[in-house]
């Protein structure tokens, strides 16, 4: 009685999340309760029976329902989605089943979790040809990502890989991302010097949100925005990052249980809403560059693309194409490592020993960064810069930027653990439950140790232990810029500035595609004065 009761009040909270909506509740409330029911009734029953596998190591995720399959689950946790599946695994793991799990959802294919390394390189290079993104997970994230690199496979993919990699280059990295990266990095510090004087609260996350765009723009679409200079976020940046979040609750559901959950809440509108203002900011960015008669000798992505011919085309690549192209960039370079910075000053706000040991060897490196005019040096930043270089990967073993990922079989295979994955079947795993397993990182797992990336006696964990850039052939291509433009910005404020954050327990993450901060990162800042200077 007591657990009919606990799934009816589930239900009754999972519906009023999806179908949250001040304006429009009521009628639709009432239409979806009925409707969902009536249908899920008809159909899951038997859905879930007849998709329900024959497990070979994969043990079933808790609070499967033989109506709802996991959906109740998922919709009531789906806030602290990313600490459920850790919890789900560290309680298997303690009962000793294994590093695999089984997850049904309404409508869609069924997937494993699994938090194995062995799996995960299976996925991303052994058989890296038989999992792909697939088309229910490439319609879901076509309405903001299109075409993009990201939301694509096979050739498609290929070409779009092979005309960004260029871009990548040692001698593009030293000659100009490092001088951009630099010159953006001045101006956040004088931003911060400024609410120093005013002992104004900032909300940092937001701030490095437009420091990594104008980064962007810049280095990817020789467009300077400047939008660190603005009063207010762009409005660009705000469709983009509503029009994420709805993109990101598409990923528990099945496409037509999406249909009917959006026609039913508004999402599908809101989102149609914020992509064309999303759409429009890409589509000025291309007039103004077809435009520029300087534009053919330029050397940053969107002049490559737009100097391409398609393959097997005499064709230049459309607007549409190129906006998929700048979106999916966006997400890339902005999101990423903005979210990769706020987590890592988050936890050096909570690890004062953490700060003191980076000065040390800023002092040792670097010793008049602070009051240097003339940038940082590439080599300090790639080679010498050992700890601050540390500090960044361990906030990314915690907060990865990318929490979860999910790739579907083309054919049946067998996984290195044993489980069986049958054609269409999807495999995901959780870099963010993975960062924090004992099994793989040790008794501290859970603790923020940089020093255990400098560690001779321990061997480096491999990309597929540490699966926070992705690996094998769709490897992330910014790695190395993002350490670039990372340490290069975290130097020059731990240098400078002492941060205490307003509510170190307002600071959780909120659900999108990557691992943004719900409500930012409220800080007040402080000019740091070094010991030397405070003695009398
Ligand atoms: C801390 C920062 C970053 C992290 C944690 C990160 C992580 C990742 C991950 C996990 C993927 C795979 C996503 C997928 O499965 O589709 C990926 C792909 C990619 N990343 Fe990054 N990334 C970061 C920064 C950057 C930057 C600065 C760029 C520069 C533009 C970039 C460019 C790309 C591209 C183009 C891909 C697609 C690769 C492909 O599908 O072949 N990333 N990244």
């Amino acid at each position: 009685m007591s657990s009919s009761v606990h799934r009816l009040a589930s239900l009754v909270r999972w519906l009023h999340h999806f179908l949250a909506d001040r304006h429009q509740r009521g009628a639709r409330v009432a239409a979806a309760i009925a409707g969902t029911i009536a249908l899920l009734s008809a159909i899951l029953g038997v859905e879930t029976a007849r998709k329900r596998p024959r497990y070979q190591h994969a043990v079933e995720l808790p609070g499967l329902s033989r109506l709802f399959g996991h959906a109740l689950m998922l919709g009531n946790a789906y806030d602290a989605f990313h600490d459920a599946i850790f919890h789900i695994f560290r309680a298997q793991l303690d009962r000793g089943h294994g590093f695999t799990a089984h997850l049904t959802i309404p409508f869609a294919q069924p997937r494993y979790l699994t938090v194995d390394p062995r799996n995960v390189e299976h996925v991303l290079k052994t058989k890296f040809d038989n999992y792909i993104k697939g088309p229910g997970f490439i319609d879901h994230q076509h309405a903001l990502l299109g075409g993009g690199i990201f939301n694509t496979d096979g050739n498609a993919w290929r070409v779009q890989r092979k005309a960004a990699s260029m871009i990548f280059s040692v001698r593009n990295f030293r000659d100009h991302m490092l001088h951009v990266f630099d010159r953006h990095a001045r101006t956040l510090v004088d931003k911060l010097d400024d609410a120093a004087t005013k002992r104004t609260v900032v909300d940092l996350h937001e701030w490095f949100h437009r420091f990594t765009l104008d980064g962007m723009a810049e280095i990817a679409f020789g467009s300077p925005i400047d939008s660190l200079k603005a009063d207010a976020p762009l409005q660009f940046a705000v469709a983009f990052d509503r029009a994420q979040a709805i993109t990101n609750k598409r990923m528990i559901m099945g496409v037509m249980q999406r249909r009917i959950t959006e026609w039913l809440n508004g999402d599908g509108e809101r989102l149609r809403k914020y992509v064309q203002t999303t759409d429009e900011f890409a589509y000025r960015l291309i007039a103004k560059r077809r435009a520029d008669s300087d534009s053919g000798t330029a050397n940053d992505l969107l002049a490559r693309f737009l100097a391409m011919k398609k393959p097997g085309s005499k064709q230049g690549y459309s607007d549409q194409e190129l906006r998929d192209m700048i979106i999916n960039f966006i997400i890339a370079g902005r999101d990423t490592t903005a979210q990769a910075l706020s987590w890592t000053i988050f936890e050096l706000t909570q690890h004062p020993h953490v700060v003191a040991a980076m000065r040390a060897e800023i002092a040792r490196v670097l010793p008049t960064l602070a009051s240097d005019e003339n940038g940082i040096d590439y080599d300090a930043l790639t080679r010498d810069l050992v700890y601050a270089r540390a500090v960044f990967s361990e906030a990314l073993r915690l907060h990865p930027s990318v929490p979860e990922e999910l790739k579907f079989a083309v054919q049946s295979d067998v996984l290195p653990d044993g489980t069986t994955v049958r054609a269409g079947e999807g495999v995901q795993w959780s870099p963010y439950t993975m960062g924090r397993l004992t099994e793989l990182w040790g008794h501290d797992a859970l603790e923020f140790k940089p020093e255990r990336w400098i560690r001779e006696d321990v061997q480096q964990p491999g990309p597929y232990k540490y699966p926070v850039f992705n690996a094998g052939p769709r490897t992330c291509l910014g790695q190395q810029m993002a350490y670039l433009e990372g340490v290069a910005c975290l130097v020059k404020l731990v240098a400078k500035f002492d941060f205490d954050v307003v509510d170190p327990s307002e600071v959780v993450y909120g659900m999108a595609l990557t691992l943004p901060m719900r409500d930012g990162l409220r800080v007040r800042v402080r000019r740091h004065v070094p010991l030397a200077q405070t003695v009398v």
